[in-house]
């Protein structure tokens, strides 16, 4: 795996890559990897000819300085992982090689960045479009991995690709999760022995309005209530927002739930901001 640092030596290892027509894969990831992370890899390594990989904890997407500061890094064990996996090329920035000092450009799917997570995470969807934009102008690839457990983020992208016309496809690729039903997330390590007990209740929550819905003529409104009270018994859970929505625009639903909605759940442990969601098909 050829490990670059610069945007330059980067854009040298791609035109290798590509040399001889390979399709590219990109995975953008910030890095502390998990086995989600790794699902990623390896549907990017089942699809396309090459895989990149870039790390990058992309401080514009940071709302709260203390969450940047606590993000968790361990460069030496993801280095591993992703050799392990036959990534060929690994984009490993810093943040003074990302941004211009003067950079004044950003990237906002306009509607979307600013409701649900963005709402309660102000700013961190122009970040994240931003940056993504460019890991694509750097890296230049055919297909990019995403993971559905950011649901919103994965729509936010597909809005940006398809507004902008960047020739890339954009591959959702489904939840990772832990033996009792957590999805893995790099934030996980951060969670309390309580919290984490409690955190599965999430998933549990999902499952159960999954089981749910076939059999109860529920109104959007009276499932998210019921959501969100199966999920306020569980331990320090501070719920954020549980939001049933359209699973492709996340435009607003009200009363019987008559095409595909994604149910959206945003609930902090501590500091911890944890999300899940699940897409069901009346
Ligand atoms: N459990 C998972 N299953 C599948 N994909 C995942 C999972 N967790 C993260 N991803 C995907 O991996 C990519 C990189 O995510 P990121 O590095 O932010 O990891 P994360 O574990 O989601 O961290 P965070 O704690 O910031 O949410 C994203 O596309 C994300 O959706
Ligand atoms: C897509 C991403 C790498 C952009 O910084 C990040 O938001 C993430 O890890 O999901
Ligand atoms: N996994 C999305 C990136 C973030 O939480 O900032």
């Amino acid at each position: 795996m050829e490990i670059c640092p610069t945007k330059s030596d980067t854009r040298a290892a791609v035109a290798r890559l590509k040399a001889d027509g390979a399709v590219l894969g990109l995975v953008p990831t910030m890095g502390y990897l998990h086995d989600g992370h790794l699902m990623l890899v390896r549907a990017a390594k089942a699809s396309c000819d090459r895989v990149a990989a870039s790390i990058f904890v992309n401080p514009t997407q940071f709302d709260e300085a203390s969450d940047l500061d606590a993000y968790p890094v361990d460069l030496d064990r993801d280095i591993a992982l992703l050799e392990a996996e036959g990534v060929d090329l690994l984009f490993l920035p810093q943040a003074g090689e990302m941004y211009h000092p003067e950079a004044q450009t950003v990237v906002e799917t306009t509607a979307l960045a600013n409701v649900l997570i963005g709402a309660l995470r102000p700013g961190h969807f122009r970040g994240v479009a931003t940056v993504v934009t460019k890991l694509f102008n750097i890296v230049r690839p055919d297909r990019a991995f995403f993971g559905r457990k950011d649901y919103q983020q994965l729509q936010v992208i597909r809005t940006m690709v398809r507004d902008l016309d960047m020739p890339i496809e954009i591959i959702g690729v489904p939840t990772v999760r832990e033996r009792d039903g957590l999805a893995m997330s790099s934030r996980n390590v951060r969670l309390t022995p309580a919290h984490r007990a409690a955190a599965p209740a999430l998933n549990a929550a999902l499952d159960w309005a999954e089981r749910a819905l076939p059999q109860l003529p529920q109104s959007a409104e009276e499932l998210a209530a019921a959501i969100t009270s199966r999920i306020s018994g569980a331990a320090g859970a501070e719920i954020q927002s549980v939001d049933i929505r359209d699973a492709e625009t996340l435009a607003a639903l009200s009363g019987r739930i008559a095409r595909p909605a994604v149910i959206l759940l945003a609930v902090r442990f501590g500091d911890v901001l944890l999300i899940d969601q699940r897409v069901v098909t009346p």
